[in-house]
């Protein structure tokens, strides 16, 4: 367990002694009030009733969470039976009162002699230190793939290594962890010493190892011995590298997507920390509201892939807050958990009706906590991206890439800092599609994307703006240095080796780089950039210009 989930988990401690200790001091007023009750006439028991009640609803809530599951159901029922007085508006007769007052006492003896129980493992994505750059070890018999896929991967920033004999391997593998194996495997039999090994690598729990394999051609069976080794990936000599590069890439960019961000709003103090640390140790970033009027700002602070919503607070309910939400539509994307101890499914539909679109029943175990909200953060920000993202190289689409042109424009301005837009066009495609065809075509685009993606940083912005033209934002950078960085990713682009037909073949691009006029509108800063990128293919391509 690392430092970091150390952490945590002491702060869970600490956090479920002073629910203890609270709930403790909590119990005299509980007996004072029900005391109350038993004595109160006919006028005034309802509001003794109903602030009871709404003591017992929050302990039903909480106690599970805090490890006091039994707590919690007793404390329910006793929310009911309060509920049913209420509901009926009947003063209950003195008897019902004693024994309510009694199974209150008992309640209340019982609580500091339950154990807590602790949770069992909690539910941990796994660590991922990955980064663009994979560490990629070749196992082969002869040096060609290694030297291949060397020359070819290189490129992209990735460390290629190649070994020819098992002990060589073992050795590397404890060396280098690699993230990618490529094995070479002209039959279909592997020997056992090597199947053992693979199978290590990828059950590693620190660092498993995705295996691609590499065969002399395109047969079910030879596939099918793939799959039985666990391959991610089956290509035939000669190699594509392209594709096995997009692959590399599929595979680096799911692992390292930003943390999913959960935006919990509870007033409850105590509950939405413990939901806050259980979410943190599950991989994700928390952050709390309890204050339902400063949702709004939490929202535009944090931009939350998921939203948890309390059900009851005082000042207004979970659907009415969700509804606020949902007037704005850039949040009707992202979507919104109820966290309840509300049982009655008409009113958690009657919720869902009007905006929302979950509800989990409090009390949560905090591992289907953290499962709930992982999945449904996963699957929004999927639908986000598709949106937002080109299908073939996952970059922002048109629309999404001027749009961010223009926010980085108002930044610019706002910060003086130098911005420089780029267009990116590959030269004479044409001639590569109609030469090798549009599958070809396809990889070299994506190529290029995602030597971009490797290339620049993350705060760049890099777009898919037509068929095979790129549109880029650079912020705080100037001219002269955009124009090294473009020219390093030129060359790198040049270096790579496609290859179709049995044939290997490069491919260049060219640049127009303009430093942004704050005053201008993004468009007529892409037009100025524009007119550098047909100066550069004016000029002879495989070059960058300036405005
Ligand atoms: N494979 C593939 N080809 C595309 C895609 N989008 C556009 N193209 C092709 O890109 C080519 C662009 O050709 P042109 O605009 O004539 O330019 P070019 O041949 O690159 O020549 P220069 O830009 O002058 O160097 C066309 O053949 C388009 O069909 C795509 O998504 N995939």
């Amino acid at each position: 367990m690392s430092a970091k989930r150390d952490d945590i988990q002491q702060q869970l401690e600490q956090l479920r002694a002073s629910y203890l200790a609270q709930l403790q001091q909590g119990w005299s007023d509980v007996m004072a009030e029900a005391g109350q009750l038993l004595e109160a006439d006919n006028s005034g028991w309802q509001s003794i009733a109903q602030a009871l009640k709404l003591r017992f609803h929050t302990l039903a809530g909480s106690a599970g969470t805090f490890g006091l599951p039994e707590l919690g159901q007793q404390a329910k029922a006793l929310e009911m039976e309060l509920g049913a007085w209420l509901d009926i508006d009947r003063r209950p007769d003195l008897t019902s009162k004693q024994q309510f007052l009694e199974r209150v006492q008992e309640l209340s003896n019982h609580s500091s002699h339950q154990q807590q129980q602790l949770p069992s493992t909690l539910f941990q994505p796994s660590d991922d230190e990955f980064t663009r750059k994979a560490r990629i070890l070749v196992f082969s018999k002869d040096g060609q793939l290694g030297q291949q896929l060397h020359s070819a991967l290189e490129p992209f920033g990735h460390q290629v290594q190649s070994v020819q004999q098992l002990e060589l391997l073992r050795a590397a593998v404890l060396e280098r962890q690699p993230d990618v194996l490529m094995l070479d495997m002209p039959q279909q039999r592997v020997p056992q010493g090597l199947k053992t090994l693979i199978n290590t690598m990828q059950k590693d729990e620190q660092h498993p190892t995705v295996l691609f394999v590499v065969g002399e051609k395109e047969s079910f069976a030879h596939s099918l011995a793939a799959v039985r080794l666990g391959a991610a990936g089956y290509f035939i000599k000669p190699v594509n590298a392209a594709a096995i590069e997009l692959r590399i890439q599929r595979l680096l960019t799911k692992r390292q997507q930003a943390r999913f961000r959960v935006l919990i709003v509870d007033d409850d103090v105590m509950l939405a920390r413990h939901y806050q640390l259980i979410i943190e140790q599950a991989g994700m970033e928390a952050k709390v509201v309890n204050d339902p009027a400063k949702m709004l700002i939490g929202l535009q602070g944090f931009q939350p892939d998921v939203i948890l919503l309390d059900v009851n607070m005082p000042e207004c309910s979970g659907p009415e807050l969700a509804q606020i939400i949902r007037f704005k539509d850039e949040w009707l994307g992202v979507p919104i958990i109820y966290l309840s101890s509300e049982t009655d499914s008409q009113r958690q539909l009657d919720a869902l009706v009007k905006a929302g679109d979950d509800f989990i029943s409090k009390p949560i175990t905090d591992q289907a906590l953290a499962v709930t909200v992982f999945a449904r953060a996963q699957r929004a920000r999927q639908l986000a991206e598709m949106m937002t993202r080109d299908s073939l190289t996952g970059l922002l689409q048109h629309a999404t890439v001027k749009d961010r042109l223009s926010d980085e424009i108002a930044k610019a301005k706002r910060s003086k800092q130098e911005l420089v837009v780029a267009m990116l066009d590959l030269d004479h495609f044409k001639k590569v599609n109609d030469q090798y065809g549009h599958l070809i075509g396809d990889q070299v685009i994506s190529s290029l994307a995602n030597l971009l993606q490797q290339k620049l940083r993350k705060t760049d912005v890099i777009g898919r703006y037509g068929g095979e033209e790129f549109l880029l934002a650079l912020p705080d950078c100037s001219l002269q240095k955009a124009t090294d960085i473009l020219n390093n990713i030129r060359q790198s682009f040049q270096a790579i080796p496609f290859s179709a037909q049995e044939q290997s073949f490069s491919c260049t691009f060219s640049a127009g780089l303009a430093r942004v006029d704050t005053q201008l509108s993004s468009d007529e800063n892409i037009e100025r950039a524009d007119q550098a990128l047909y100066k550069a293919k004016h000029n002879g391509r495989n070059r960058v210009e300036l405005a």
